[in-house]
């Protein structure tokens, strides 16, 4: 049974697929305080939440079974992520179900901003008809600076753009290409603050974007500059803000976060230049709706062992890259396993190369479950291995991590290649995906087999010479261990041989051992695949 805890609000219809899910268990407890938080987490293997709850490195050494958590929104900054991340924590958000909603409620407080409506409403409400009190600004011709033109800071700009205003951004990630796609000027922060008479923020909350608006770039600005923050709290400064409303350098502000949430404390709240809104800009029963549903899908696939894609700690693939990745990752897996079985020693390197048809596809996924693979074999004790934190524990154990891509195919339409090497030896293996029939090793050590990676398999190498499959059948008969395939191969007759018996159950590790003896087998391992 996979416990999940819902600890914001979280659209219910949302949740339905999670709830008919037998095997899945739904607790909603809401406005937990952190201790509440901190008592209970250890008993869940899943957590949603949205904005509220902050999910920090106690939080995550508290919650021991802790396996996903599902973010119903696109802002994971009350996530601390790093730690999720080094404890194999998946996070997973939706990153598309609020777009509209969040630059729908950007536009309406910047409309909202500059004609004075909620103070208008507000003075009309306790009786007062203010008319000369509340004059306001047009926004046709004006110069509105987008600073983070992603998702929704795109959706702004086409909403402004009907308006006839003049859209220019900063954005060091986008190319100018699909800035001019979008039909937008692109400049430089300084360009973008220097021109604009509004300014609104989309970008996320980063080390890098922390008071990327700040007392400098405040006095910059044209006077008389209206901004919107619409996306968090802590990408403008509050204190240089305020400041610069004072100055009369800003004519308004719009805010629906800030960086203390609830602002209760913050003079901002209640200056009669500031525009605000309770962080609502997600707030529509469609994107909560969108969120909701996204995120369970994610989750119950996560939970399902299916692949998923909107993981924030790892690649993230659209779904038909997802579907032609699929059976690779299958190979990876059992690859690594296989290899990590038949290695002794201590890793120092793992390379891996892929070459065919797969070149051209997302192959980080296939690598990290390579490394998954391997290490839930050699460094399972640690805790659980998986994709999220797979190359982190490779890092943190200091081993190299190789990958590459190579035109030498083999005449095979895809090749996935693994080398280990440890303090010990060197080991290789080449696996394909053939159409229509699966994963397959074709190479082991050199010697080309042909071997279906399932099951139990006893991986024999031994001296190509008469009698001993023989033996080592009878002394699996003896033991009643039925052999159901078997693969042979060698390079040259009477020297090094490879065998892979696949066996119907795990035999016992003292047969392993007296096989290990049978003259002419120079090793023996049992794998489970
Ligand atoms: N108020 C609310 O309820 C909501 C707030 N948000 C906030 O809005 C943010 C943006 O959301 P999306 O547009 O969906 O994300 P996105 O990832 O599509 O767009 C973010 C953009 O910011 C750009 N960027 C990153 N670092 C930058 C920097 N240093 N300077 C300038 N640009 C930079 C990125 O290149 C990207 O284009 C979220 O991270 C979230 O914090 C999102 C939804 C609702
Ligand atoms: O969950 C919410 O209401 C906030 C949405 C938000 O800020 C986000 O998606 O980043």
């Amino acid at each position: 049974m996979h416990k999940i805890l819902v600890s914001d609000p979280i659209s219910e219809v949302g949740l339905t697929k999670l709830r008919e899910a037998a095997d899945i268990q739904i607790d909603v407890k809401t406005d937990l305080s952190q201790t509440e938080l901190l008592e209970i987490i250890g008993d869940y293997q899943g957590l949603f939440v949205r904005s509220q709850t902050k999910v920090t490195a106690e939080v995550l050494a508290a919650a021991k079974q802790l396996k996903v958590i599902g973010r119903a929104g696109v802002g994971v900054d009350n996530i601390d992520v790093k730690a999720a991340t080094e404890r194999g924590i998946v996070v997973i958000n939706a990153p598309d179900g609020n777009t509209i909603s969040a630059a729908e409620h950007s536009f309406a407080m910047l409309i909202a901003m500059a004609r004075w409506i909620p103070q208008a409403h507000q003075d009309l409400k306790q009786g007062e008809w203010n008319r000369k009190k509340y004059v306001g600004v047009e926004l046709n011709r004006k110069v509105l600076g987008i600073v983070g033109m992603g998702r929704i800071g795109s959706e702004v700009a086409k909403r402004a753009k009907a308006f006839n205003m003049n859209v220019i951004c900063y954005d060091p990630y986008l190319t100018s290409e699909r800035a001019e796609q979008l039909g937008i000027a692109l400049g430089t922060l300084e360009e973008v603050i220097k021109q604009a008479d509004f300014i609104t923020v989309h970008t996320p909350l980063t080390k890098e974007t922390k008071y990327l608006i700040d007392t400098p770039q405040f006095f910059m600005m044209k006077k008389g500059v209206r901004i919107i923050n619409c996306a968090r709290g802590g990408i403008i400064r509050e204190e240089a803000l305020l400041d610069a409303l004072d100055k009369g350098i800003v004519a308004g502000a719009a805010l629906d976060v800030y960086e203390q949430e609830p602002p209760m404390e913050s003079p901002l709240r209640q200056h009669p230049k500031v525009v605000t809104t309770p962080h609502l800009g997600a707030s529509t029963e469609e994107a909560q709706l969108n969120v909701a549903i996204d995120v369970a899908e994610e989750v119950y696939h996560f939970l399902k062992n299916e692949p998923f894609r909107n993981a924030v700690n790892m690649p993230s693939l659209p779904l038909d890259m997802l579907n032609h990745v699929r059976p690779y990752l299958q190979l990876a897996e059992r690859m690594g396993r296989l290899v990590a079985n038949v290695i002794l020693g201590a890793i120092e390197k793992i390379e891996i190369t892929y070459s065919g048809d797969i070149i051209d596809k997302e192959i980080d996924i296939i690598t990290r479950t390579v490394l998954k693979g391997i290490l839930s074999v050699h460094l399972g004790s640690v805790g659980e291995v998986n994709d999220v934190n797979a190359p982190i524990l490779a890092k943190s154990r200091g081993i190299a991590v190789v990958e590459s891509r190579s035109n030498k195919s083999h005449g095979f339409t895809n090749l996935v290649t693994v080398n280990v090497k440890t303090n010990h030896e060197e080991k290789h293996l080449a696996g394909t995906v053939l159409n229509g029939y699966g994963a397959r090793i074709v190479n082991y050590n050199g010697f080309t087999v042909d071997l279906s990676p399932e099951g139990n398999i006893l991986v024999m190498e031994h001296i190509d010479q008469p009698g001993i499959i023989g033996r080592i059948g009878t002394a699996l008969g003896n033991a009643r261990v039925n052999i159901a395939t078997m693969q042979v191969g060698r390079n040259q007759v009477g020297g090094k041989a490879i065998a892979f018996l696949g066996i119907d159950h795990p035999v016992e590790n003292e047969l392993i051992d007296k096989i290990k003896f049978v003259q002419g087998v120079q090793n023996l391992f049992q794998v489970d695949l």
